[in-house]
Parts: C-alpha cells; structure tokens; sequence
C-alpha cells in the first residue's frame, strides 16, 4: 500500500514563537498554545492548515521554533560576593504573580479547594517526573520519585500521559498500579468500561507483558503503518546529521536534535518537512530539542485526560479535582482542557517564564516531588484525623 498521497501539501507548522525579551513578562511571551484542529465531536481526520506562500522550513518558522525550544541553563549574577537577582530572576517572580507556585503560595489554596473531592492525578513523564538530559534512552526517574508516584496512586487514580511510547514511559515509570497513555495520549490503557467506546474499532484487548489483559483504546490505529514507513524514512534522511536521533513512539515520531551541532538543525528542518510534504495525513509539532510528526486527527493530551476521567466514571462529578502537570507544549492541550471547563487545575513546570494554560507553575522535577509529597502527607493527616474522630 502507498501510505503516501500523490496530492502532496504543504506541512502544518506551529505558529512560529516570538522573541521573548527578558523582562516582558506580560507583552514578550514565548507562545505556548498547541491545539491541533478540534470539532465538536468524533475523532476526524482533518487535513491541514491551507499553504502559506512561503514553504521551506526556514521561512515558516521551525527553524525559529527549534532554537527556542528548550529554557537554557540558569546564570545567577553574582557580585563582589553578594548574590543579585538576575533580569531572568526578576521576570520569573514576576510570572509567578500570574502562575503562583503549587507548593509555595498555593498549596493551602489546591488542598483548600481539594476538601471533599476526589484528586485524580495526571501526570506527564519528561521534564516532570524525570529531568531532561541529553540521552533520552537515559531519561530516568530516581527511586525517590517512584515511590513518592506509588504513594500518589494509593490515594488518588495516577495516569502518566507521555509522548513516549506507551510501552517505554511504562517500563521507565515501572509502576503497574497506574494508567498509561502513550504517544501524546494515543495509546491509552485503561480501565475496561464497554460504554466508552462509541466506535469498537478503537477498541482493543490485549495481553500484556506479564500475560494480564489489557483494556487499550488507539484512536490513531489506522496510522500505524504510515507512521512506521515515515519513521524508517525519517532514519535514512537524518542518518548523515552526527547527533540526530529518531525515534518511533508506535502512533507519532520523534526527531531529536538536541545533541546536533546547531549548524545543521536548518539542515534537520529542511529534511523534515520535505519529507511531511508527502503527509499530507500527518503533522509537525515542537517539543523540547525534539520535532514530533504525528497524525493529523482531533486527539490529543487533553481528549486523553477527558478519556481517562470518563472511562474511571469521574468526569462529571462537582466532587473530583483533576491535576495535570507536565512541562511542554504538548501538555498545554490537557491545561486548556481543565481551564477552559473549569474542572482541574493544570501546573506547569517550567523555570522560565511561558505563555500557559495551567493555573500553577513547579519550577523543577525536585519541586514535582515535594508538591506530590505534600499532597501524600495532607491526604494522611486527614486520614489520620478521620480515624480519631470516629474512634471518640
Ligand atoms: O510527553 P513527555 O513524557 O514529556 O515526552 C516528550 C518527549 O520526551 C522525550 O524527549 C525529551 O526528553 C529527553 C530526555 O530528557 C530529551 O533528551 C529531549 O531533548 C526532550 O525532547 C522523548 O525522547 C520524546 O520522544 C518525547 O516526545
């Protein structure tokens, strides 16, 4: 079968970002919205954006994007022995006005809100549970981590929703006590209620690893093969590029250039996008040092989330409190999700100011851990206090 259409298109780009100038803290922000197209209803395969004029991966903006793509290492200024606050400093204080810190300022303000509602957990994998690091085969989670997500999952439903594959993020997370959804939300494994699935074909039962069915829920599974052949194409292309590192997530791919000479990432771009040309059923996303070609369908982060609450019989209860965190563009569909039906509450994790849906900010994976931990021990307290009360 030709995966590929004859009627090539140009290839559907992310708005390209604006400079961020370092103490613009409401008018210079880096955009941060990553909604594909979104209908009403259904799943549809929706064909892209109209071309523009221009069409190299120059002038439509990846290139720009690329290099913006991941926060830069934090200087802190220091002089004649006194620490001074950096502008970079002085812009994030000033953003965690609009996006206060879920341990810092807010935390009585989450647990306030969370009285009397059932927390359910979500969680994305990198940049959030695991710090990002150059090899992302070596992209683990401490020990300290996992046990605080275990300790998570005993009292709040936890989903890890990643752009990894799902059978990856499972074995570096590793806890089998929780839902996976894979490939930007994908690949979800979930609980099996017959009435979630309008369209069966969606459906799927399998086995798993250690033989335990699996409920699993693939609603790109038609792209399976064009996903492979883009993959194994994208391999060859890239091959030549000293650093490139291409990976298949199963329903999107991952073209990783962090570790490429920043002289050749126009070189990366190019090739991507001529590529695309020949998908016109599949799309670019920008994630950190990472381009993602992904199926043009009305799925994403946030309609797993929807997914997941609805297939753990929550989703219309004024007694639930969905969390989201995560870090990357992809992660802002989940935010808006919450936001926009004011349902939950979405914190990103970031250590420098972005344009954000989430209503709380974590600036590193060590602040992940002490928020998930505060929650653990807020959640025992009371537990504790229960058992009190009735034993009186
Ligand atoms: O949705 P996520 O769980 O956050 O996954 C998003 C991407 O994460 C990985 O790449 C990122 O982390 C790597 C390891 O720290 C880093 O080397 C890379 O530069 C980052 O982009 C993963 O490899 C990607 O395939 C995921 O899409």
């Amino acid at each position: 079968m030709d995966l590929k259409t004859t009627n090539a298109s140009p290839v559907l780009t992310d708005p390209a970002p604006i400079n961020k100038s370092r103490l613009g803290i409401h008018s210079g922000l880096f955009p941060y919205s990553q909604s594909g197209p979104s209908f009403s209803s259904g799943i549809l395969t929706t064909p892209r954006k109209k071309p523009g004029k221009l069409d190299d991966a120059r002038s439509n903006g990846w290139l720009d994007a690329m290099k913006s793509s991941s926060p830069p290492s934090k200087k802190m200024l220091k002089d004649f022995n006194v620490e001074m606050a950096s502008d970079d400093d002085i812009a994030y204080y000033s953003w965690m006005l609009k996006y206060p810190s879920a341990i810092k300022s807010s935390f009585e303000k989450i647990i306030n809100h969370a009285r009397n509602k059932k927390i359910v957990m979500f969680l994305d994998y990198d940049g959030t549970l695991s710090p990002i690091v150059d090899d992302p085969d070596r992209a683990f989670m401490s020990d300290e981590m996992r046990s605080t997500v275990r300790n998570v999952s005993t009292y709040f439903p936890t989903a890890i929703i990643s752009g990894r594959s799902r059978d990856k993020v499972y074995e570096l997370v590793g806890l089998a006590e929780l839902y996976y959804a894979g490939s930007h939300g994908m690949d979800i494994m979930c609980p099996d209620r017959e009435t979630m699935f309008a369209d069966p074909s969606n459906r799927i039962k399998s086995t798993g690893k250690h033989g335990k069915e699996l409920n699993l829920f693939q609603p790109a599974r038609e792209f399976l093969p064009m996903i492979d052949e883009v993959f194994r194409t994208l391999v060859e292309n890239t091959k030549d590029i000293k650093g490139t590192k291409v990976e298949n997530h199963k329903f999107c791919a991952s073209v990783h250039y962090r570790n490429v000479d920043e002289k050749s990432w126009s070189t990366i771009a190019q090739r991507v996008h001529n590529i695309l040309k020949d998908y016109p059923r599949l799309r670019l996303t920008h994630g950190r040092k990472v381009l993602e070609v992904r199926p043009v369908i009305n799925w994403n982060k946030g309609k797993a989330v929807e997914f997941l609450l609805d297939s753990l019989g929550l989703s219309n209860g004024e007694d639930v409190l969905p969390i989201y965190i995560g870090d990357d563009k992809t992660d802002e569909d989940a935010f808006k999700v919450l936001r926009e039906g004011n349902r939950g509450y979405g914190i990103l994790v970031s250590s420098v100011p972005k344009e954000t849906k989430a209503f709380f900010s974590l600036r590193d994976t060590s602040e992940v851990k002490q928020f998930l931990k505060s929650l653990v021990r807020w959640k025992e307290q009371n537990a504790l206090s229960m058992k009190k009360r009735s034993t009186k």
